[in-house]
C-alpha cells in the first residue's frame, strides 16, 4: 500500500509537539517508509516547515475552528499544518496539495474528519489574510514560545527580533576542508569542476567552504577519502582559538559526534587528543568519523563532571568543554528545539555546565588553555556562567577573543553563521599566582 507522505508529516510532528521526541529521531525513521528521495526531501521540507512555523499554523486554524482537535484525533491537528503550511510556503498546486492532505486524514483514521479538513483547508485558500502575522504578538510573528522570546528580549533588548527572524530562516550548508588530506585549493577546484558553486566567505577561517546549495553529501567529491567534515563555520573557530600543538595532550571532554575532536586533530596531527562523551551510543559516530577523516584519538565513554573516574592525573595543556546546552544557537537547524525545550531547562543546563568548568579546571596545566563552548544564545549558559567562574576560580585569565574582552557570542545568522558561544580562560602560571 503507498504510503501518505502528509500523513507521515503530520505523524511525525505529532511525535515532536506532543511526545517530545528529537525530529533527528523520528524524521529518519518515517523517511525509510518513502522509497523515492524526492518524496523523502518533501517529507523532510514538511516537517521542517511545520515545526518552524508552527505557531503561526495553529493561530490560522484558531480562527476558523471552535477548538483544536483533541486526544486520538491529534494526529489530524498536525495534518491541518501540513496541508495550510503547503498552501502557504510550498509552490506544490493548491488542488493537489488540498487532496492529498485530505487523502491523509484516512491514513491517520480519521476518516470522518475529511469534510473538516478540506474545509479548512479552502477557506484559507480563498481567505489569504488569515496569513497576516505582522500585526500578532511576537511569538505568534515569529512563531517561538513565549518564555524563549521573553528571554532574547531580555538578553538583547536591541537584537531579539533580528535573533527571531534569523531562526526563521533554512540554513546553509558549510563545510571545513581536511588539509590532512587535501589542500583547500584542490577541494574547492574539484567542487567547481564538479559543477558545485561555492564560496570562502570568511578571511580568517580559510577552511570554510560554504556551498551554495544544499545537497548529499555522500556525493562530494572526496567524501570516501575524508576530504571534508560537515561543519558549521561557527563551530570551526573552536579549535583555533584552543591552539593546540603537536604532542600536547588535550581533552575533548564532550566530543560526540567529534567535529571538533577532527578539527583539532587536522591542525595539530599528533596531538595526544582523549576524547570523551557521557552517552556511549554517540561514540559510533565519533569513531566513524575519525576513521573516514583518517585521525586518531584516545576515545572513552565517561562523565566529564566526574574526573575521579577516568582521570590518570597527567594534566592537560589543552580542554575543550563544548558543553550540553540550550542548542538555542541552531534552532534555524533543528526548529524543533525552541518548542522541545522549557524555561526550567535553562536552570538545569547552567547547573551542569557550571560544575564542569569547576570540576575540569583542576585537570589543566599552569599556562594551559580551557575553551569553554555553546550553541546557546542565552546569557545565563554563556557569559553569565563564565563570569561566575571567573569569579570563584583564582588562577584564571580570560584571554580576548577577536580583541573583546569578555567572551565571543556569535549570533545565528551572523555571517551566515549558527548562534555560538567562546570563552577562552588560561591558567595562571605558578609564579603569577605567588607573586
Ligand atoms: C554540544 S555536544 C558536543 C559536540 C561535539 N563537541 C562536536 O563538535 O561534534 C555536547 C555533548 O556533550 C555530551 N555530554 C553531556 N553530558 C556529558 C558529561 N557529563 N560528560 C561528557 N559528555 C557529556 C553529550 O552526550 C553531547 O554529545
Amino acid at each position: 500500500m503507498p504510503v501518505n507522505l502528509r500523513a507521515l508529516a503530520a505523524q511525525s510532528c505529532y511525535q515532536v509537539v506532543d511526545l517530545g521526541r528529537s525530529l533527528s529521531e523520528v524524521l529518519p525513521k518515517a523517511q525509510q517508509q518513502l522509497q523515492d528521495n524526492k518524496d523523502q526531501a518533501l517529507l523532510q521540507e514538511l516537517c521542517f516547515g511545520v515545526l518552524r512555523h508552527l505557531a503561526q499554523l495553529d493561530h490560522v486554524c484558531r480562527q476558523l475552528m471552535d477548538k483544536p482537535l483533541v486526544k486520538k484525533l491529534r494526529p489530524l491537528q498536525f495534518l491541518l499544518y501540513v496541508g495550510i503550511y503547503q498552501l502557504h510556503w510550498l509552490r506544490i498546486p493548491d488542488h493537489a496539495a488540498i487532496s492529498e492532505t485530505v487523502d491523509g486524514a484516512r491514513e491517520l483514521k480519521g476518516k470522518s474528519m475529511t469534510g473538516l479538513i478540506n474545509g479548512v483547508l479552502r477557506s484559507v485558500q480563498r481567505r489569504p489574510e488569515l496569513l497576516q502575522f505582522e500585526q500578532q504578538p511576537p511569538a505568534i510573528r515569529y512563531s517561538h514560545p513565549g518564555w524563549l522570546v521573553q528571554q532574547l528580549q531580555q538578553d538583547y533588548p536591541q537584537q531579539w527580533p533580528d535573533i527571531l527572524l534569523a531562526n526563521q530562516q533554512k540554513a546553509p550548508l558549510w563545510l571545513r576542508v581536511n588539509q590532512q588530506q587535501v589542500a583547500i585549493t584542490d577541494f574547492t577546484a574539484a567542487l567547481s569542476a564538479a559543477d558545485i558553486g561555492w564560496q570562502q566567505p570568511l578571511a580568517d577561517l580559510p577552511e570554510a567552504i560554504l556551498l551554495e546549495q544544499a545537497r548529499d553529501i555522500t556525493s562530494l567529491p572526496g567524501y570516501q577519502q575524508g576530504w571534508f567534515a560537515v561543519q558549521d563555520a561557527a563551530a570551526q573557530y573552536a579549535a583555533h582559538l584552543l591552539e593546540p600543538a603537536n604532542g600536547q595532550r588535550v581533552l575533548d571532554a564532550c566530543c560526540a559526534p567529534g567535529g571538533k575532536t577532527s578539527h583539532l586533530l587536522e591542525l595539530a596531527p599528533s596531538a595526544r587528543v582523549l576524547a570523551l562523551d557521557v552517552d556511549a551510543s554517540r561514540l559510533e559516530r565519533v569513531h566513524a568519523n575519525l576513521a573516514r577523516l583518517q585521525h586518531q584519538a584516545e576515545v572513552q565513554a565517561a562523565d566529564a563532571s566526574e574526573p575521579d573516574q577516568w582521570w590518570d592525573g597527567e594534566p592537560f595543556d589543552r580542554i575543550l568543554l563544548d558543553a550540553p546546552c540550550s542548542a538555542s544557537g541552531v534552532i534555524r537547524r533543528h526548529p524543533d528545539i525552541r518548542w522541545l525545550r522549557k524555561a526550567s531547562d535553562i536552570t538545569a543546563l547552567a547547573g551542569i555546565q557550571a560544575r564542569m568548568l569547576q570540576q575540569l579546571w583542576p585537570l589543566l596545566k599552569p599556562g594551559g588553555i580551557l575553551l569553554y563552548a555553546t550553541c546557546s544564545v542565552f546569557s545565563r549558559e554563556n557569559q553569565q556562567q563564565i563570569d561566575h567562574f571567573l569569579q570563584q576560580t583564582p588562577d584564571t585569565i580570560l584571554l580576548p577573543i577577536h580583541g573583546t574582552a569578555t567572551g565571543w557570542q556569535i549570533l545565528p545568522g551572523q555571517q551566515q553563521m549558527d548562534g555560538f558561544f567562546y570563552a577562552k580562560v588560561m591558567k595562571q602560571l605558578e609564579a603569577e599566582q605567588t607573586s
